[in-house]
């Protein structure tokens, strides 16, 4: 059983907080969905634009993640018709009509399927959005039940995704680490294992987003503040813009908009990789917001470490001490479904 399952199993999620809204039925924002706060200011900010297909620029990467923990990614090796595909069986199953879509939900101890992310039992509100995850062999057995007849295409396209981000994560995760001084034998377990049993590779869950249009954007919230759980997490999110990052210089008080730019992906460094780096990397707080005119959809792959791998600051340098202790993904994700934001402060040593 996968980490991510294993966390669900262990740390269900209530009933009332798994079924969205049906927000094409709803011209006026509830009062459930009124998020008021006062609102920091949102500006648009020089995020890194890396291009993996020049050596020159992965001495960036490392600068990217201790500044931002966010970047954009060009020339990546995923094709356009491949995202293009991914774009379309997104929309094509979020305007399915709800009765259709609550055939595939999620059950409260279920990782997988239809429903509201997890994040939301942190939270009073409610977000404007739905989702649906992806792992193995549910995407079959979900799909069929939304198109019975007719599930094939959407299955293809997701699966040679996945696959894609398989490949691209395993660069990336690579590229990364090496940054830091890992050897090419230290990350023996980026290897994809042979054996079938899956056990010493890495992880992954896919995560489908959507946003529907939304009648009240300014009083509502795509997707609460947050920081990913994974080593990190490659962002497809089309021409839409939504995804904002805590400006690293203003922590608390603005938020940066990361506009899309067109064919390319955004990585967001996730909490095991600020570990990993003993606190170099940022996991950035991020968040979506909503818009009145166009249904936005995101797909995350979030890719985390081989089921029982431990890790831990990688540091030999006596003047950096470790600062967090060594720990297996199952145990951080397990802290992260009962601590949310504070998860991390718990491994400190
Ligand atoms: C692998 C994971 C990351 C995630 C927690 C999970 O175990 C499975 C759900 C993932 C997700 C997807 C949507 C956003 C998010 C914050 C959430 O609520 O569920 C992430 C989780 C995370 O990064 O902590
Ligand atoms: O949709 C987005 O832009 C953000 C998605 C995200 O942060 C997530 O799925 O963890
Ligand atoms: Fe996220």
């Amino acid at each position: 059983m996968s980490s991510v399952t294993q966390l669900f199993k262990n740390n269900p999620v209530n009933r009332d907080r798994i079924i969205p809204l049906d927000f094409t039925n709803t011209k006026t924002l509830p009062d459930s969905h009124v998020w008021s706060k006062p609102e920091p200011e949102t500006t648009s900010g020089p995020i890194p634009v890396i291009s993996l297909s020049n050596p020159e620029e992965h001495g960036l990467l490392r600068q990217a993640c201790e500044e931002w923990g966010v970047f954009h990614i060009t020339d990546h090796g995923v094709s356009h018709s491949l995202l293009h595909n991914v774009d379309c069986q997104m929309k094509r199953l979020f305007s399915l009509p709800m009765h259709r879509k609550i055939l595939a939900v999620r059950s409260p101890d279920e990782s997988t399927g239809y429903g509201v992310v997890r994040i939301s039992m942190f939270y009073d509100k409610l977000m404007w959005s739905e989702g649906f995850s992806v792992m193995g062999s549910s995407l079959r057995r979900h799909a069929t039940l939304l198109w019975p007849d007719d599930h094939a295409e959407f299955c293809n396209v997701m699966e040679e995704y996945q696959k894609a981000m398989d490949d691209l994560s395993h660069r990336l995760i690579s590229m990364l680490m090496g940054s830091l001084g890992l050897t090419h034998e230290d990350l023996g377990w980026l290897v994809p294992d042979k054996t079938g049993s899956g056990t010493d590779s890495i992880q992954s869950f896919l995560q489908l987003n959507s946003y529907p249009v939304c009648p009240d954007p300014h009083l509502a919230m795509g997707l609460a503040p947050h920081t990913d759980s994974s080593l990190l997490t490659i962002l497809y999110q089309g021409n839409i813009p939504g995804l904002e990052i805590e400006s690293p210089q203003e922590e608390g008080s603005r938020w940066i908009g990361v506009e899309p730019i067109e064919g390319s992906l955004v990585v967001i460094m996730g909490d095991l990789s600020h570990i990993i780096s003993n606190g170099q990397f940022r996991s950035t707080m991020h968040r979506a917001v909503v818009n009145k005119t166009h249904h936005r959809v995101s797909a995350a792959y979030f890719a985390g470490p081989p089921k029982n791998l431990q890790i831990g600051p990688l540091t030999s340098d006596k003047n950096h001490p470790p600062i967090y202790r060594r720990l297996i993904w199952e145990e951080y994700l397990a802290a992260k479904a009962t601590h949310f934001n504070k998860a991390l402060t718990l491994f400190r040593c």
